[in-house]
């Protein structure tokens, strides 16, 4: 059993509980800018930046990081949008640190969550996030598009997580505007930023899809190579979550992109 298939046994179990309860919290969709927008309009390499307390492969990362402090120090450093992963169990996340964080922030944001049911779709909207992930290895075809046409019908921007060629061909079907590459493996943990590398030559063809690459990014020259694959933004959590100085940081990612085509 990878972790991935451990998280996804684990949603299902909270998920009656889940849809019982309703979201507590009733954030209206801010008109925040778009996700998509920045990534195709900008000439620099756009930072999604995460909060992120632990996660299965590193364990503690920043237990008792304020949420609302961290978000503002990554918008102010110039952050596209604030990721804030939502999984208590494995990453000890919380809705109430989505929506703290929606409700002092205005960059777009993404709900990282290992989305598997509409309930949790309209949990994420009402904690104020405009952007949801659907991972496309925990899905099968007909709930990955059910959900992918759910979000959008909502006004939520949906970012597609891909790990490998087949999962990225599952994925164009919905012909989606954010496609993710996680150079994370789900089995080994191990990150590989050649996964960008490979997979980038079948995203690179199509003309309007916002590319990002996910996970693993430490350094400027890890920024550089996945710029030069052609994604337009990175996620990153960790090196940010541990970083003494998180502007520097931060800014030591922002690469020059060439113009896209438009
Ligand atoms: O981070 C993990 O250990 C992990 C394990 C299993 C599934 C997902 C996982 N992480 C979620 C993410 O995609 C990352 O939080 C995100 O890409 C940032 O990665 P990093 O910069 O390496 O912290």
């Amino acid at each position: 059993m990878t972790i991935l298939d451990m998280i996804i046994e684990h949603k299902k179990a909270i998920l009656p509980k889940l849809k019982e309860s309703k979201p507590q919290w009733d954030i209206p969709l801010k008109k925040r800018p778009s996700l998509y927008d920045a990534l195709r309009k900008s000439d620099t390499l756009q930072i999604i930046a995460e909060m992120k307390r632990a996660s299965p492969s590193k364990g503690i990362i920043n237990e008792n990081a304020d949420p609302v402090k961290q978000a503002k120090r990554y918008a102010q450093a110039g952050a596209a949008c604030i990721s804030v992963l939502t999984e208590e169990k494995f990453f000890k996340g919380s809705f109430e640190d989505l929506a703290s964080i929606a409700n002092h922030v205005d960059t777009p944001i993404l709900n990282k969550d290992f989305i598997i049911d509409k309930a949790q779709i309209d949990y994420a909207l009402h904690a104020g996030a405009s952007v949801i992930l659907l991972i496309v290895a925990a899905l099968d075809d007909e709930t990955l598009s059910e959900l992918y046409e759910y979000a959008i019908s909502l006004g939520l921007e949906v970012l597609v997580e891909v790990h490998s060629e087949e999962e990225l061909k599952r994925a164009l079907c919905l012909h989606p505007k954010l496609i993710g590459v996680n150079n994370r493996d789900l089995k080994t943990f191990q990150v590989d930023l050649a996964q960008t590398e490979k997979l980038s030559e079948t995203i690179n063809r199509i003309d309007d899809i916002a590319f990002i690459s996910e996970s693993g990014i430490f350094e400027t020259v890890d920024a550089e190579r996945v710029a030069k694959a052609g994604a337009r933004g990175i996620l990153v959590g960790e090196s940010l979550m541990r970083s003494g100085n998180v502007e520097e940081t931060l800014k030591s990612f922002q690469i020059k992109l060439p113009p896209l085509r438009m």
